[in-house]
């Protein structure tokens, strides 16, 4: 199917806003470029007001050339259909990235997660520092629908924030007639919910409810309707990260807190001042994580869906989202906070056996788009919901987006740079790049609990698959930390970079499959053995390794390493 220059290849998601196509553009001599092509849904492009935001807000969305944001390409309407063109970012979203670990029961080591958030964090603070390219005003723009459905990542591991021009149209569509409703309740603020003048705040608070995902499985309130979500949102504190996954380092339970503070004076100011703290906790968990980390992980939840008898899962499989709803009509003031009551009739999500085919449809914890009459029936009251319709403007409202009272933003610590590796196994993967490395990093400040069965030889490791490490069952109240594992100065680290994947055996011990974080382990002689039955490979290597260095175990599986 042709739309203008475009011919429109597969569907890649489909939602109450925009049908999201892979697309293909051709020109002379043969050249044609991949790309993806967003369409208004054809009953609001008949909607005047909403296409008039739509081109506002896609004119705003093209001046946004950063690598943490989705490019716009185009912009245009071919017989009555709106759309926008952009690049194409072969890889999956978050949402796919949480169910595959939930499915599965793969781990996210908190390291990679808080990379994805870090560099997310990167992409929306450029956005919310935008200015106008002809008058150089400040475009004070806030994204307002950040959810693992808007941030993508890569097969080459780059992480790319979506969907700022529909999100932004959609979000002022309450003003139209046929008042679009856009945003997803368990990613708003209380302000949102309040009504209150929204600023960059909210995207922190959404990118903090996407990392306490990443890293649980689970959202942070146990509610199980819409308006038990709001009633949380507003009045209850979350289940803390650590009780969902003991194994988690307190220093991420800080971050989490900061990020989810009710209260916006406690939340961090900006992306930039969260960025750090992640970037900070990315260097106190002692090995650098970037892209190369990053493109594995993907590798592996692509091949891993993709295998026979695997559940499939589309890379770009959207969450579920109920079609444009008419918005409500009154709002509450500031200053109120609705008095809710909350059915608590249903298994809390936290103590549900954590599949996705469990959860109850309509539960608030999917994060589907709200079902406001069922926010009324619950007795929210129709406050709430216009709260909910008119705190969807996009433009940062804090008061030239300088926050009387609050710091600027703090320059990102930049990430360490590792000891130079000793390598074995051939011929190093070619792509994707390995990043240099030149000074040991610093000691973990915490340290994963460490399975039995591997020590001593491997005291500290963290396995995305490893049975020994599977997703713990939440159990509410029980906050006690795992005891660090004993360390010895006579150790080392072993990392691996593997391409495509492997399952590893350290020492005839299972280690689970790549991508893996860095093992601890004696120093000496050790056996590593890599395993890829799609590929056929079995590998048995020796490998050194000395005291208090890096041990960086390089294979290309189809490259006969
Ligand atoms: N540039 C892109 N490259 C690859 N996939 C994309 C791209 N843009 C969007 N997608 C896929 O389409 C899905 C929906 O995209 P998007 O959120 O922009 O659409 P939407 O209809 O506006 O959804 P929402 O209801 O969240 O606003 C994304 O989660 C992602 O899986």
């Amino acid at each position: 199917m042709m739309l203008g220059k475009y011919q429109l290849v597969s569907k890649l998601a489909s939602g109450g806003m925009a049908e999201v196509y892979l697309a293909r553009a051709e020109g002379p001599m043969g050249f044609a470029k991949s790309l993806v092509v967003k369409r208004i849904l054809p009953h609001l492009a008949e909607d005047p007001r909403f296409v008039e935001m739509f081109i506002s807000e896609a004119r705003l969305a093209a001046q946004l050339d950063h690598p943490h944001i989705v490019q716009i390409f185009d912009f245009g309407e071919v017989d009555g259909t709106w759309y926008l063109a952009m690049e194409f970012i072969d890889g999956l979203n978050l949402r796919v990235l949480v169910r595959h670990a939930k499915t599965t029961g793969m781990l996210l080591p908190p390291a990679y997660c808080a990379r994805i958030i870090a560099h997310a964090c990167d992409g929306l603070a450029f956005a919310h520092d935008s200015k106008d390219a002809v008058t150089g005003a400040s475009l004070g723009l806030i994204h307002r629908d950040i959810s693992p459905d808007n941030i993508l990542l890569s097969r080459q591991g780059a992480v790319k924030v979506v969907d700022f021009g529909i999100a932004k149209a959609a979000g002022q569509g309450h003003r139209t007639e046929s008042g679009v409703l856009k945003g997803k309740i368990s990613y708003m603020t209380p302000e949102q919910l309040r009504n209150m003048a929204m600023d960059r705040r909210v995207d922190v608070y959404a990118l903090g409810i996407v990392l306490y995902e990443l890293l649980t499985g689970y959202k942070p309130f146990d509610a199980t309707s819409e308006a038990s979500i709001v009633h949380a949102i507003l009045h209850e504190p979350f289940v803390p990260a650590v009780e969902r996954r003991p194994d988690l380092p307190a220093a991420m339970g800080s971050i989490l807190e900061r990020a989810l503070a009710k209260d916006r004076e406690q939340r961090y100011p900006d992306c930039r001042t969260f960025q750090a703290d992640l970037e900070g906790f990315i260097l106190s968990a002692g090995e650098p994580v970037g892209a190369w980390n990053l493109a594995q992980l993907v590798e592996r939840v692509k091949a891993t869906s993709a295998s026979p008898g695997a559940k499939l899962i589309s890379a770009n499989e959207p969450e579920k989202r109920t079609p444009a709803r008419k918005t409500p009509e009154t709002a509450i003031p500031e200053t109120t906070t609705p008095e809710t009551t909350t059915p608590e009739t249903t298994t809390p999500a936290h103590l549900a056996k954590p599949t996705l085919e469990t959860r109850p449809v309509g539960n608030a914890q999917t994060g589907r788009r709200g079902s406001w009459t069922g926010l009324i029936a619950a007795g929210v009251g129709a406050a709430v919901l216009i709260a909910l319709a008119a705190g969807l403007v996009m433009r940062d409202e804090s008061p030239a987006n300088a926050r009387p009272g609050v710091t600027g933003p703090t320059a990102p610590v930049p990430l360490s740079e590792a000891p130079v590796p000793e390598e074995v196994g051939g011929p190093a993967p070619s792509e994707p790049p390995t990043p240099a490395r030149d000074e040991p990093p610093p000691e973990p400040t915490d340290k994963t609990p460490v399975p039995e069965s591997l020590a001593p030889a491997v005291v500290a490791q963290k396995s995305l698959e490893d049975s020994a490490l599977e997703r713990p069952k939440p159990s509410r109240g029980s906050r006690a930390r795992a005891t660090p594992p004993e360390t010895s100065v006579l150790m080392g680290k072993v990392e691996f970079r593997i391409w495509p994947y492997a399952t590893v055996w350290l020492d005839g011990k299972r280690l689970g499959e790549t991508p893996l974080a860095p093992v601890s382990l004696s120093a000496g002689r050790h056996t590593v053995k890599l395993l890829n039955e799609e590929l056929g490979k079995n590998v048995t290597q020796q490998i050194e390794v000395r005291a208090g260095k890096t041990f960086v175990f390089r294979c290309n599986l189809r490259a006969e390493c």
